[in-house]
């Protein structure tokens, strides 16, 4: 069994627990900016700072980060979104994150999880996200389109994930306005930015926004993204090791132009 597998069936587990549960509070906020439209009008490249305690890949990261002191660094930094891992099992996140999180910055957050099930984009919404993930890997074709409606008829914008042409054309087909490349391969835990240039190239030109996902490390990977054609990145364990947020941020938001923007 792949990974992927391993977490899709705990997922299965917890959704049938969440139908059992109380449903969470609904958290009343101000709207924020669509993430689609700030970035797509942005000059510069966009960051979607992650918070990433542990993963399968590389265990654990940061246990003793408080996500909210960590996501308002993120912000006073100047991230563009803020990503929340939610899930427990294999990133020892939580929804109870993303809520306190979102009472704290002013930026869209992605409810980072394995969606599998509407009510997952529920909680997510009644928690506080404005964007939620969708795995292409993940899901089977008529799945994805019925989660995708959901997201947009519940007023979320919608991270499609793909990793190879495959994939990539599933997005397509659904009209996603949102790819994220994965860089890295969630079967052999490889990550490697040429995903994001053999793919981005099939997309340029349309009135999609790019976000180049996983294995950023430095300005010279921001300007990899960049060149082909992404405007976002999403970066988590950099900046969940890092030891100085303001200056890992400025290395990664270099301008359209491979210029520091800040
Ligand atoms: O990070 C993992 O090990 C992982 C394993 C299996 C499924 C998903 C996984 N990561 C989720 C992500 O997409 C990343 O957290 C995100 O792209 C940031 O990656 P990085 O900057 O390399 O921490």
């Amino acid at each position: 069994m792949t990974i992927l597998e391993k977490i899709i069936t705990e997922k299965r587990k917890e959704v049938v627990r969440l139908k059992t549960e109380k449903f969470p509070e609904i958290l009343d906020r101000k709207p924020v900016k669509s993430m689609y439209d700030s970035f797509m009008s942005s000059t510069k490249m966009n960051v979607i700072a992650e918070i990433k305690r542990a993963s399968p890949s590389k265990g654990e990261i940061n246990s003793e980060m408080d996500p909210v002191m960590q996501a308002v660094q993120y912000e006073e930094a100047g991230a563009d979104a803020i990503s929340v891992l939610t899930d427990a099992p294999f990133f020892s996140g939580s929804m109870e994150d993303l809520r306190r999180v979102r009472e704290h910055v002013s930026l869209p957050i992605l409810c980072k999880d394995f969606i599998i099930d509407p009510i997952q984009i529920h909680i997510a919404k009644a928690s506080g996200a404005d964007v939620i993930l969708l795995i292409v890997a993940a899901l089977e074709e008529h799945q994805l389109r019925e989660l995708y409606s959901e997201a947009l008829d519940q007023g979320l914008e919608v991270l499609v994930e793909v990793h190879n042409a495959e994939e990539l054309q599933t997005a397509m087909r659904l009209g996603a306005n949102i790819i994220g490349i994965n860089n890295r391969d969630l079967k052999t835990f490889i990550v490697d930015l040429a995903a994001t240039e053999e793919l981005a190239g099939e997309i340029r030109g349309k009135d999609i926004l790019i976000i180049s996902e996983s294995g950023m490390k430095s300005s010279l990977d921001s300007i990899r993204a960049e060149k082909a054609g992404a405007k976002g990145i999403l970066v988590g364990e950099t900046l969940m090791r890092s030891g100085d947020i303001a200056l890992s941020m400025k290395n990664l938001k270099v301008s359209f132009d491979g210029v520091d923007a800040r």
